[in-house]
């Protein structure tokens, strides 16, 4: 027979807490709204986001309470193409941790293998301890992580990074929170080879692409952030630029979306710079047209660039 007591802890005082008062002194409100703002789309993202933190936030409040001693264990693998936000969204989560006083800093390491593992017998290990100091006390984002785990090679070095990364992840995880992130096949099977590090992952989040809509709101969006935009033409050209573009190689939503962009603007400033008779209103120098659109060799016939 078992039998059910309140802890000891627990005070009548701190047996009630104000679930709303809690919210907004921890001001996680804010960061889950700058993510449904600065992001598009990526709905069951968000959703997932709010649920962690709400976890947390309860989490949080069976400490003070006494009902919990445990550190909750917090690494998660995110989960998707290149573009689709995996970065960005690490950035936040990490100052949700901050917020809710899981980790001290709330900043964010991001790394590949090349920062992990050394080229030579006894280098590995230095290199890996020295990342995972910087990142004591905020986020260590492993950007395709699979890297680390060679089995054609089997003196591959990156053996030596997973096991210390396996053993910090398990002593220090109240300290530190690892996300893994990279496409999700090759994460699923980099998992199935490495138990240890599927077991020590609490959140899996899948990043989709995006469809048409909403890289052309991310390119808006990016715009607007910039003091730039489209004209009517010059949306309906950059439409069909993300059309093609999406058929060609190394496509990588939003980062393409943010690429071209850079390049239009390029282009457009010549355009200005090419009469300089001309007066310039504000409005000529925010305003993108199609031809800077449509300048760009995606829109060539044949196996073209990314231009
Ligand atoms: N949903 C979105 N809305 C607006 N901008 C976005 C969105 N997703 C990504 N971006 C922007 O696109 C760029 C690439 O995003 P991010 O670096 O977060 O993606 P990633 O998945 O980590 O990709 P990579 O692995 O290529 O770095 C950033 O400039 C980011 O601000």
């Amino acid at each position: 027979m078992t039998e059910q007591v309140a802890p000891d802890t627990v005070t009548a005082a701190e047996a009630a807490v104000d679930l709303r008062k809690e919210f907004a002194e921890v001001g996680i409100g804010e960061v889950l709204d700058q993510l449904d703002r600065e992001l598009i789309g990526l709905k069951p993202v968000k959703t997932r986001i709010r649920e962690i933190a709400s976890l947390l936030l309860i989490e949080r409040l069976r400490k003070r309470m006494g009902l919990t001693t445990e550190t909750p264990t917090l690494h998660m693998s995110f989960t998707g193409n290149p573009g689709t936000g995996k970065t960005t969204v690490a950035l936040r989560m990490a100052s949700i941790l901050h917020k809710l006083g899981f980790v001290r800093r709330g900043h964010v390491v991001s790394v590949t293998r090349d920062e992990l593992v050394g080229q030579y017998i006894g280098h590995t290990a230095p290199k890996t301890k020295e990342v995972l100091k910087k990142a004591m006390g905020g986020v260590l984002f492993i950007d395709e992580a699979y890297y680390l785990y060679r089995p054609e090679n089997e003196r591959d070095y990156g053996q030596e990074a997973i096991e210390i990364l396996l053993q910090v992840m398990e002593n220090q995880r109240d300290d530190l929170v690892v996300i893994l992130a990279g496409y999700g096949d090759r994460m699923d099977r980099f998992f199935q080879s490495n138990p240890g590090f599927r077991s020590r992952i609490a959140h899996h989040i899948d990043f989709p692409d995006y469809n048409d809509d909403e890289l052309l709101a991310i390119a808006e969006l990016m715009l607007h952030d910039m003091n730039y935009k489209f004209d009517a033409e010059a949306r309906s050209a950059f439409e069909r630029y993300i059309a093609l573009r999406k058929t060609q190689p190394l496509f990588s939503n939003a980062r393409s979306v943010r690429n071209a962009l850079d390049r239009i603007r390029l282009r457009q400033a010549n355009r200005l710079v090419s009469d300089l008779d001309r007066v310039l209103s504000a409005d000529d120098i925010m305003t993108l047209d199609a031809a800077d659109v449509l300048a760009s060799r995606v829109f060539e016939k044949g196996p073209g660039g990314a231009g």
